[in-house]
């Protein structure tokens, strides 16, 4: 099986909280995460680490990566695709880069079912991320009965289509490809239908944004990921990372899953 060697691209391992953990709670899981990874040497040149907290713990988690000068990135779990004004409970992209995000989730299942998130709006998000300098970390994944009906690729290829609509070749971008029905369930992909759809998410990159940026750009996967499958995932040649649901919120496991090289030898 091919490793994934390709020196143009950092593996990410990124962490979305969902709703789970307030700001108090927030300060206490960042400095025993990063406490934990610095006592196992790990690398963050190598593997880089991202965290996704709630909107209302960014300012803290911002304040502490900061005085104690901790290797971690963070982002949000969406933006608004407005500027500023009338704009109920919205959150602008640049109220995120003033709090020195450096990423943002757009396009995440949950937000697309539960809050009827459309192709234009993702691609809307997107374009308000990359104009606040917040790299847009766009999910895509088909659910279960895409899957049967398109086979895996065909609906996250499309998704990725419609959310680039407005970017441009420059931009520094990641995609995760997160298979609805793998999310929350324990049932993963296998590493071989997340490499399929990866292979087609890279075609997209080339075909819209040329060849150089497909090369770069990470592509995650995400749904289920633990520390007994990941190393499976990042063997794979176009498989980047991983974006982690409900094992980042488990220090020692995010930190294994992080750590993925060291427990496979990669
Ligand atoms: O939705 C996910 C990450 O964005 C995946 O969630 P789980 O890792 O809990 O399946």
């Amino acid at each position: 099986m091919a490793v994934n060697i390709n020196p143009r691209r950092t593996p990410l391992i990124a962490g979305n909280w969902k709703m789970n953990l307030d700001h108090l709670q927030a300060i206490a899981f960042v400095q025993k995460l990063a406490w934990n990874l610095k006592d196992a040497n790990h690398d963050f040149a190598a593997v880089e680490v991202a965290v996704f907290p709630p909107f209302t713990d960014l300012r803290s988690v911002q304040t502490l990566v900061s005085a104690d000068k901790l290797p971690l990135a963070f982002g949000a779990q969406d933006v608004s695709a407005q500027e500023s004004g009338a704009y109920t409970g919205e959150i602008s992209g640049a109220f995120l880069a003033q709090l020195e995000c450096q990423y943002v989730i757009i396009g995440h299942s949950e937000r697309r079912t539960l809050h009827n998130e459309s192709d234009e709006q993702v691609a809307a998000k997107v374009t308000a991320a990359l104009k606040h300098n917040l790299v847009p970390l766009i999910c895509v994944g088909e659910s279960a009965e895409d899957l049967a009906v398109h086979g895996p690729s065909a609906v996250p290829v499309a998704q990725l289509r419609a959310a680039l609509a407005g970017v441009t070749n420059a931009a520094d971008i990641v995609v995760a490809y997160e298979p609805v029905w793998a999310i929350g369930s324990g049932q993963a992909a296998t590493p071989e239908q997340a490499e399929q759809v990866a292979a087609a998410l890279r075609g997209v990159l080339t075909e819209l944004l040329g060849q150089d940026v497909a090369d770069k750009t990470r592509i995650l996967y995400g749904g289920s990921v633990k520390s007994g499958n990941i190393a499976a995932f990042m063997r794979e040649p176009n498989v980047d990372g991983a974006l982690v649901g409900g094992a980042s919120l488990d220090i020692p496991e995010f930190s294994s899953i992080i750590r993925y090289q060291k427990h496979v030898g990669l």
